[in-house]
C-alpha cells in the first residue's frame, strides 16, 4: 500500500492497489471477488486525474528497434501496416484478420505496429490467446486476463467489464488492440467479446490479409519455399500424404542408437560447448509427444557437465482421508502440463515454464530459461526467450493441481518447481518460438494439420534443421519421407 500513497487521495490509493491486484490475479485466471476483495470501481476517484490503466498502458516502453522495424518490412507486411496505420489515423473502427504460417512475420507487424502507435502518444493494446505469445509483445497480456473473458466461456457469456469502470475507458480509449494467435481461442471468447465491445463502442467489417513469405528462413531462398508448399498441402505427395524430406536434412534412422547421432549433430561436444551460452540457447530436439520429451531429455541432461541437483516433489490427492492413493502411485504420474516427480537439474541447463507465473515480467507457460544457481525453495533462472531475455528471476516451489485433460478419477496436487527440462519440447510448445538450430525427432508421423509445418519452421535454414524419421521408408523408394497434415478447407478464405 506504501507504494501507493503518493495516489492523490486515500480512495484512489485504493482503486490503484485494487486495479494492480486484479490485474496480477487476471493472469492467473482469478479475480478479486475470488477472495472476496471490493472491486475498484467502489473507490470513487475524487480528483481528475487519467485513469491508472490508462497510465499503466501510456507507459510501456517502445524499443527503439520496432520503431526501425518499419523500413524492413517487406510488401505483404508493408500494405497490412499502411491500411491499418491509415485507420486508426482517421480514427475509423474495423476487424483485420493478419493470417500467414509460421514465420512469416506475423509477430514483426504487430510489434512494428504497436511501436508505431504508441510512439505517436495513443494506446494499443497487445493481446494474445497464449502465454507464451505475450512475451514476444511489449506490454502484452493474454486476453482472457485483458479483457476479463469468463473461465470456462460460455455461448452466453459476455466479459466482466462495466461500463463505469477503468477497463471500459481504457477500451474507448485504445486505438487499436492487437490479437495475436486468435484462432486458438474459442469462438464464444470471441463472441463474448465482441457482445461487450458493442455494448462500450463500435465495430464494423472485418477485412483480411494473408502473409506469404517465411521471414524466419529468408536467408535460405529454397527452404523458405518448400516450408510454404509443405503449410500449403502443395508440396508433391506420394504414396497418400507422404512427402519426401531432403536428404541434407535427414539424420539416418538405423536403430535405437540413430537418436544420440540426432542429439550430437545439435548439441556436439557437451563437455566443452555447454558452458557457451549462445550455443545452448538457441538449440532444441522438438518431438509430437510429451514422453518422447522426457527420453530426449534425460539423455541430454546426462551429458551435460557438472553436478546433478535433484529436486523431489511432495503429491497428495485433497480429501483422501483413507489413504487411498499411496506416494509411490501419486510420483509415478508425470503428464507434460506437470513438472516430474523427480526433477534433475544442472547448472546452465535449459528448463522451461509450465504454468505463467508472472506474465507481465516474461515468466508465461512456455518461456525458456537456463538455470544459474540452485536453493531449497527458489531456483535462480535466466529467461532466454521473447523481450524479457537475459533477465535474473528467482522460480518459487508452488503446488500445481492436474487440470481435467490428465484424464485421472482425481485431483492431484504436486508441490514441486512449475519447470521441465527442456533441450527437448514438444512441436506445439515449440511454437511462436525461433529456434536457429533444430532436430525434429519423428518416432511415429504427425497427426494434427500443420504440425510438419510448424516443426520445420522453427529453424532458419535447410542446414541447421535435422530429420530423424523412424519409419521413414516406403517400399520401392529411396530417401525419407513423413506424413504432412493438411486440410486445405482451413487455408481457403471464408
Ligand atoms: N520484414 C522483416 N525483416 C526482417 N526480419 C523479419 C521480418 N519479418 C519477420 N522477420 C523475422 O523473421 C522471424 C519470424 O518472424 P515472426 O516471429 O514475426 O513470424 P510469425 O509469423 O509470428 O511466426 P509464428 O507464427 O511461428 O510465431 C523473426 O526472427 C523475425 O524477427
Amino acid at each position: 500500500m506504501e507504494d501507493y500513497a503518493s495516489s492523490s487521495s486515500s480512495g484512489s490509493a485504493i482503486r490503484f492497489l485494487l486495479n494492480d491486484l486484479d490485474s496480477s490475479l487476471n493472469d492467473c485466471e482469478k479475480s478479486l471477488s475470488d477472495f472476496d476483495l471490493p472491486s475498484p470501481s467502489e473507490f470513487p476517484d475524487q480528483s481528475t486525474h487519467i485513469p491508472s490503466l490508462i497510465l499503466e498502458e501510456r507507459s510501456v516502453p517502445v524499443p527503439p528497434e520496432d520503431l526501425l522495424s518499419r523500413e524492413k518490412l517487406n510488401p505483404g507486411q508493408r500494405y497490412a501496416f499502411d491500411v491499418i496505420l491509415d485507420f486508426v489515423h482517421q480514427n475509423r473502427s474495423l476487424v483485420f484478420f493478419i493470417d500467414g504460417p509460421g514465420g512469416t512475420g506475423k509477430t514483426f507487424l504487430y510489434r512494428t505496429i504497436l511501436a508505431a502507435v504508441r510512439s505517436e502518444g495513443r494506446i494499443a493494446l497487445a493481446t494474445t490467446s497464449s502465454g507464451i505469445a505475450v512475451i514476444m509483445m511489449p506490454g502484452g497480456r493474454t486476453a482472457h486476463s485483458r479483457f476479463k473473458i469468463p473461465i470456462p466461456t460460455l455461448p452466453t457469456s459476455t466479459c466482466k467489464i462495466s461500463k463505469q469502470s477503468e477497463l471500459a475507458a481504457l477500451l474507448r480509449e485504445a486505438s487499436i488492440i492487437i490479437w495475436d494467435e486468435a484462432p486458438m481461442t474459442h469462438r464464444y471468447a470471441f463472441e463474448a467479446l465482441d457482445i461487450t465491445l458493442k455494448d462500450l463502442l463500435n465495430c464494423d467489417l472485418p477485412f483480411g490479409d494473408r502473409l506469404h513469405e517465411n521471414m524466419r528462413a529468408k536467408s535460405d531462398a529454397s527452404f523458405s519455399d518448400m516450408l510454404l508448399r509443405i503449410g500449403n498441402g502443395t508440396e508433391p505427395y506420394i504414396s497418400g500424404d507422404m512427402i519426401r524430406i531432403p536428404d541434407d536434412m535427414i539424420i539416418p534412422w538405423e536403430n535405437e542408437l540413430s537418436l544420440n547421432h540426432l542429439i550430437n549433430e545439435i548439441f556436439p561436444n557437451m563437455s566443452t560447448n555447454a558452458f557457451d551460452r549462445s550455443f545452448i540457447t538457441g538449440k532444441a530436439l522438438i518431438p509430437p509427444r510429451n514422453r518422447n520429451v522426457d527420453i530426449l531429455n534425460h539423455q541430454i541432461i546426462q551429458l551435460f557437465p557438472g553436478q546433478a541437483h535433484t529436486y523431489y516433489s511432495f503429491d497428495f490427492v485433497e480429501n483422501d482421508t483413507n489413504n487411498l492413493y499411496q506416494p509411490e502411485f501419486l510420483h509415478s504420474i508425470s503428464p507434460g502440463e506437470l513438472p516430474p516427480h523427480k526433477l534433475t537439474l544442472k547448472v546452465g541447463a535449459l528448463i522451461i515454464l509450465l504454468r505463467n507465473l508472472d506474465p507481465k515480467n516474461g515468466l508465461c507457460n512456455g518461456t525458456r530459461l537456463l538455470c544459474h544457481q540452485f536453493y531449497v525453495n527458489f531456483i535462480l533462472a535466466e529467461i532466454i526467450t521473447g523481450s524479457f531475455a537475459g533477465q535474473l528471476t528467482l522460480i518459487p516451489r508452488i503446488p500445481l493441481k492436474s487440470s481435467e485433460d490428465v484424464k485421472l478419477p482425481f485431483v492431484l496436487t504436486r508441490k514441486q518447481f512449475p519447470i521441465r527440462l527442456s533441450f527437448a519440447l514438444t512441436i506445439n510448445k515449440s511454437q511462436s518460438q525461433t529456434i536457429p538450430h533444430v532436430g525434429i525427432y519423428l518416432p511415429d508421423h504427425v497427426f494434427t494439420h500443420g504440425q510438419l509445418y510448424v516443426a520445420l519452421s522453427r529453424g532458419t535454414s535447410k542446414y541447421n534443421t535435422k530429420v530423424l524419421v523412424r519409419n521413414g521408408s516406403l517400399d520401392g523408394l529411396s530417401g525419407v519421407y513423413t506424413r504432412n497434415v493438411v486440410y486445405t478447407e482451413v487455408l481457403q478464405p471464408p
